[in-house]
């Protein structure tokens, strides 16, 4: 036990009863049942336990209620509780009922009790947990089957019926799909945005203390599956899919929840539940905006958003910055880091598992590894020498500065400079742009690898690059966060694919190398990783990376389509092998819905709709400047010794016909069919017409 400073917010008068000795015989709610005496009792209890474990605790801090409370901040008892709960509810993030529920496993995924409608009062429901509990602590799984029964309504009381009104039978985005499969999935795809569609109940805003959902105003789209709520990250690529799918009013109202949360925490948490209230992930909300904004010109609403913008992109800097020095400059980046300890109450049993043989500290990890939106992976992993290697209780997410988070905060920059000078503001655009600079500056001295032509993370604990594979590492590339020719340096990026055979995957790019088994790693494929990867190498001046991001998108949309086909479900993530099959790993089984995935595919569709195609079918280039280069697409495993080939390593491109992939890859050079039109602006398919003449 150590006496340290504490922070003065978390333990007040008020909610004293948060700390982690009174907590679980003296809940928040039941102060008012609670005998004044027996309340000072306890603190005074409590006090005398303290200070007789630690001689730096002062029994003055008895004399009076301010010190007791003083006597409070100061002692602690290590360093996972300095830190509050993952939000102040007895039910749903800390306390004993919470405790005994989901260590109980009463059910299949911890989410689910944490998604629960309470049906009473919750001092009522804790009042009588205690009676059931008290004075004999055991009791057995059928009589807390019961307990849940009868003070819980099953999850998803807390929406009610929603139509999206600016839902059409026939957006625009149809036009512009040839392969007439294609053309039909797009249109089922556009129909999922109604069946995961949601609008909040009012009794939420009018009863928040029966519900764990947060009340947002507007209705709002979700991932689908487990994720029953908004997600800050996944709600990006949700919006970039409504704008196509010509739901502009939908889009605005998400953009305006998410300003609506700032507004009320001064950040955007993780998700739309009260235990996702002390963590973020990653900060997309200016680029919902610009989106938004490119779409429909609407400059009043950026006029009134722009404080909370800004205030977001503070919270940022102030709250999650690290200054990291290399020879004689130093600079400052962005990190993932959550202060908020205990485990997480939706994989609570889990979290109080994998702590047992570690320590607390790992909580706070396992968090920020969900901020960080990779939850979980092995780009966290730090073992006690300090290398990139382990396992899921190595978890370091503190210790690595991202290459991601911090591609992300340049655009935010850049955008944020944008949308000031739209506005008039030219000092704060000024501001914005010299924070750019350095952003640049620092990204391009940390993070870039000049000999191997990629970026990489950085280890906080070795001062130190993490020279493995993530597909993070290629996000500077679509931030347009470095100063050389976009041509040039991505030429070096190609070199490096080529060299790690990344681009030989049947089903698109890879998270990682290496088979963890959690889910932001081999062989899983993400999403918003393939469409960052795509959209980077597409709009760089390099004639090969355009061809290379029509092949990832055309294998990305084929392996999509074809799961559609055998399931007729979207997935949240896919394997990079095989025939068409979902990801898998980490903590909860693969979902479907999926927001992400809806919203990515129509992206790809509406930038390559006129070349993509549902079959294995051979197309001619038909440049009038003769053909380009044909690509190499050999399917392949990775070749001994090359970087990306590791002990246990998973290859599943052996479970099928090599030649017969083969072929079918070759069957993906780009084609030319007519022109793509874009509304206002250049495609894809014009830009490599260009470039070829
Ligand atoms: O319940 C476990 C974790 O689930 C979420 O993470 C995953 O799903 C999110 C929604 O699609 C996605 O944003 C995230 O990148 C996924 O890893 C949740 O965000 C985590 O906080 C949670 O612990």
């Amino acid at each position: 036990m150590k006496c340290v400073p504490q922070k003065i917010d978390v333990y007040t008068p008020v909610n004293i009863f948060r700390h982690p000795w009174i907590k679980d015989s003296c809940y928040l709610d039941l102060c008012t049942e609670i005998n004044f005496h027996l309340m000072l009792n306890s603190l005074a209890l409590v006090i005398l336990i303290e200070a007789a474990a630690s001689k730096l605790c002062l029994i003055m801090a008895l004399k009076s209620w301010n010190w007791l409370v003083v006597a409070l901040y100061l002692c602690d008892h290590g360093s996972a509780t300095r830190f509050p709960s993952p939000c102040d509810s007895y039910i749903y993030c800390t306390g004993n009922l919470l405790h005994t529920v989901q260590m109980a496993k009463l059910f299949d995924d911890d989410k689910h009790f944490v998604d629960m409608k309470l049906k009473m009062n919750p001092g009522v429901v804790l009042a009588a947990f205690r009676n059931l509990t008290s004075p004999n602590p055991e009791i057995t799984k059928e009589q807390l089957k019961l307990f849940v029964k009868t003070y819980f309504d099953a999850p998803g009381q807390e929406f009610e019926k929603w139509t999206p009104a600016d839902w059409c039978d026939h957006p625009q985005i149809l036009q512009k799909i040839s392969d007439q499969k294609l053309r039909l999935w797009a249109t089922e795809l556009h129909a999922l945005w109604k069946s995961l569609g949601r609008k909040i109940k009012l009794d939420v805003q009018a009863h928040p203390e029966l519900y764990s959902q947060v009340y947002v105003p507007k209705p709002l789209i979700v991932p689908g599956g487990r994720f029953r709520e908004y997600y800050y990250w996944d709600s990006y690529w949700i919006i970039k899919g409504l704008l196509l799918s010509d739901m502009r009013e939908t889009s605005k109202g998400m953009i305006e929840n998410f300003l609506y949360l700032m507004q009320r925490f001064e950040f955007i948490p993780n998700g739309g539940r009260i235990y996702y209230e002390r963590r973020s992930q990653p900060p997309f909300l200016v680029l919902m905006m610009e989106s938004y904004i490119n779409v429909t010109n609407d400059l009043d609403f950026l006029k009134q958003s722009i404080d909370l913008l800004d205030k977001e992109y503070e919270f940022w800097m102030k709250n999650r910055v690290m200054p990291v020095s290399v020879g004689s400059k130093t600079h400052r980046l962005n990190r993932y880091i959550v202060e908020a300890a205990g485990p997480r109450p939706e994989s609570y049993s889990k979290d109080v598992e994998l702590a047992q043989a570690v320590s607390e500290d790992l909580w706070i990890e396992l968090k920020t590894g969900a901020e960080s939106g990779w939850d979980f992976s092995s780009r966290w992993f730090i073992d006690p020498n300090g290398k990139n290697n382990g396992t899921l209780k190595d978890t370091k997410t503190t210790q690595i500065l991202p290459v991601d988070l911090n591609s992300v905060l340049c655009k935010n920059e850049r955008i944020l400079a944008m949308f000031h000078k739209l506005l008039g503001n030219f000092s704060k655009a000024q501001y914005y742009e010299d924070a750019l600079k350095h952003r640049i500056d620092a990204v391009h001295d940390v993070f870039w690898d000049e000999t191997q032509g990629v970026w990489f993370d950085y280890n906080l604990i070795t001062n130190h690059s993490n020279t493995a594979f993530y597909a993070s590492n290629l996000v500077p590339l679509w931030a347009e966060c470095f100063e050389q020719e976009p041509g040039k340096i991505a030429e070096m990026v190609i070199h490096y694919l080529e060299s790690q055979q990344l681009l030989s995957y049947k089903n698109g790019i890879p998270t990682s190398l290496l088979p963890s088994g959690e889910q932001w790693d081999y062989p899983n494929a993400w999403p918003p990783l393939q469409q960052m990867i795509i959209e980077g190498l597409a709009k760089s001046n390099s004639k090969a990376g355009q061809r290379i991001a029509f092949q990832q998108a055309q294998k990305w949309i084929h392996s999509n389509w074809q799961l559609y086909e055998k399931h007729q479900a979207m997935f949240e993530k896919y394997d990079v092998n095989g025939d068409g099959n979902p990801g898998g790993g980490g903590e909860y089984d693969v979902q479907v819905g999926f927001g992400w995935t809806n919203g990515v595919a129509l992206q790809l569709l509406d930038e390559y709709g006129d070349q993509l195609t549902s079959g294995p079918r051979r197309y001619h280039w038909r440049s009038p400047r003769g053909p380009i280069d044909e690509p190499d697409l050999t399917v392949r495993p990775p070749t001994a010794g090359s970087a990306n080939r590791r002990e246990g390593r998973r290859w599943i491109g052996g479970d099928v016909d090599q030649s017969v992939v083969a072929a079918f890859l070759r069957g993906l050079i780009p084609g030319a069919g007519e022109g793509a039109r874009r509304r206002g602006g250049q495609s894809q398919r014009d830009r490599v017409n260009l470039y070829n003449g």
